[in-house]
């Protein structure tokens, strides 16, 4: 697992929408090999979508040969809701691209029967290849897409009952009444997550560094979820400097030596990209700890 450190939100966000352009591009997707993204929600990718959309206006990004995969959905919110994911999704990246409506996947929180619109979700990713990179973010307790303390670090598409602690979190969408947060979500598994080739993962602010520290110090465990990335061959986890306050220093230091040293072998382009792709896919691999 690699764990990459930017000085703040701004320079986080930049360095993984950086990061997806370089991939896409390297990936080279057209109709009969899409590129297959995997995307969150949250405040965690707003500033990584906003980069996007830029990378696409100045001409550097397509999104005509991308098949997007959305990580959640509330259940029973209607999809027009200014809060459902949906709609988050198509204000903050969808709209302002060139994606193909008919590449975008949303689970329907308000499918008749959502075990079959879960299963359903699975197969659709299955028959496009997999996932090729999962983008996510975590909540305050460590749980991916609403993966919740608890959840098996097996689980695949399903509904979830949302905890008490995401309720609460989330209740500043919703005029901060947590009457107003739907308990019910349905949510990509871990183990969906985990399927896909590679998976990133945001991390900031001082209120996610117990988080962070559990996630990367600690054993893989199911109180928090995101621990997983553990065990993925190819996990990424990027984080601004106010998420490490938890970290020892010893981690700190050693995560940054190791980017000093991909950085002298690579070279760097100013925004700690340096070679972050070309290490995964060759090269200096073995600079990068998996
Ligand atoms: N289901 C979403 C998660 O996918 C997201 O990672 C989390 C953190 O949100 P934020 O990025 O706003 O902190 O919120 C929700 O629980």
């Amino acid at each position: 697992m690699r764990l990459v450190i930017r000085k703040d939100f701004e320079a986080v966000s930049y360095h993984v929408a950086k990061y997806v352009k370089e991939r896409i591009k390297e990936f080279a997707p057209t109709p009969a090999k899409p590129f297959v993204l995997g995307l969150p929600t949250g405040s965690s990718p707003v500033g990584v979508y906003r980069n996007l959309v830029k990378f696409h206006q100045a001409g550097e990004l397509s999104f005509q040969n991308i098949i997007t995969f959305n990580m959640d959905e509330y259940v029973g919110l209607p999809r027009d809701h200014p809060e459902s994911y949906h709609s988050f999704m198509w204000s903050n990246l969808f709209k302002h691209v060139d994606i193909l409506p008919e590449n975008v996947h949303i689970l329907d929180g308000n499918a008749t029967d959502l075990d079959l619109e879960c299963q359903r979700y699975e197969e659709k990713i299955a028959a496009v290849g997999g996932i090729e990179l999962f983008l996510g973010g975590i909540g305050p307790d460590g749980h991916i897409a609403f993966n919740e303390p608890g959840s098996s670090l097996n689980s695949r598409t399903r509904v979830k009952t949302l905890a008490y602690d995401t309720i609460v979190a989330n209740a500043r969408f919703f005029d901060n009444d947590i009457t107003k947060v739907p308990n019910l979500a349905l949510t990509v598994g871990v183990a969906t997550v985990m399927d896909a080739r590679e998976v990133c993962i945001i991390i900031t602010g001082a209120h996610k560094a117990l988080a962070l520290a559990k996630c990367i110090e600690e054993g893989v465990n199911h109180m928090w979820t995101v621990s997983a990335i553990q065990l993925h061959p190819r996990g990424m986890v990027v984080c601004d400097e106010d998420a490490t306050l938890e970290l020892h220093v010893k981690t700190v230091n050693y995560f940054k030596s190791i980017e000093k040293v991909h950085e002298q072998l690579i070279g760097s382009d100013n925004v700690g990209l340096q070679g972050g792709v070309r290490s995964w896919r060759g090269g200096a691999e073995s600079t990068y700890h998996q």
